[in-house]
């Protein structure tokens, strides 16, 4: 299974820039690399201009436009996650796609980031992502600051997550914690963490990259630097029984205790 991960920068404000950064970055990368997955970061569209949300949130365009790339190019597309402008409100949402264009999931963050202002100007979701099939693995996504939640990668790993991907928008000085997140997420739940960060600054905050991909066994697969580029990584879903098998950490829970 190969995948890539786009690693962009997003120009704050401007989803149409955005949008036309995203288009490219898929072209290029479907012609060179013909992954089976592309993953986009966490609000590509806007960036974290959310004072200017009322304006700039998408309605409803997006998702039928990343459907449309999905199928255009026969790839499941994890497409990050978006600004968008609901009802009730604004959300930070991720869609998932399939090759045939059909939304696969729809998740809207549920941990909002106080540090970066989420809950002042966004609606938190109200339930964990549902998972979602990739070939013969299921996946299950989550976004940026989720990551610092061990019980929701919990939970989707014993509904039988193989796969989690992390579209994320992590700015410095806490590389050290993304790293450090994104390896204990995949050796506590002994699965295929796929974590994809922008890179870039906008008035407050420069991110910090480091794109990357663990398996089951802790290992680094593939991790980028802080510029914009495209990683892509081949991940074999099997690996996650053979962890499993070798070290039956599922099977060895005592929930009783956990309460
Ligand atoms: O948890 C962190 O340190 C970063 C989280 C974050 O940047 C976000 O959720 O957008």
């Amino acid at each position: 299974m190969k995948i890539s991960l786009v690693q962009m920068d997003i120009v704050l404000g401007r989803p149409e820039e955005n949008q036309n950064r995203v288009a490219d970055h898929l072209d290029c990368t479907m012609a060179q690399e013909s992954p089976d997955i592309v993953v986009l970061p966490e609000m590509w569209n806007t960036g974290y201009d959310l004072s200017r949300l009322e304006e700039i949130a998408d309605r409803g365009k997006l998702p039928a436009w990343l459907a449309e790339l999905a199928e255009k190019y026969r790839v499941t597309l994890v497409a990050g996650s978006i600004a968008e402008k609901r009802d009730d409100g604004f959300y930070n949402t991720s869609y998932v796609f399939s090759p045939e264009g059909k939304e696969l999931s729809a998740y809207s963050k549920v941990h909002l980031f106080r540090l970066m202002e989420e809950e002042k100007y966004l609606q938190p979701g109200k339930r964990r992502a549902p998972l979602f099939s990739v070939g013969s693995a299921q996946a299950g996504s989550m976004i940026c600051y989720d990551l610092r939640f061990p019980e929701l990668t919990r939970a989707m790993a014993l509904e039988g997550a193989q796969l989690l991907f992390v579209p994320a928008e992590w700015p410095h000085p806490r590389l050290n914690h993304w790293r450090l997140l994104n390896q204990a997420r995949a050796v506590e739940n002994q699965m295929i963490v796929i974590a994809v960060n922008r890179v870039g600054s906008d008035k407050n905050n420069t991110f910090c990259g480091h794109s990357m991909v663990v398996d089951p066994w802790g290992e680094i697969l593939g991790e980028t630097g802080e510029e914009e580029t495209v990683l892509t990584v081949e991940v074999d879903p099997e690996e996650v029984d053979r962890v499993r098998n070798k070290i039956p950490v599922f099977e060895d829970r005592v929930p009783s205790c956990y309460r």
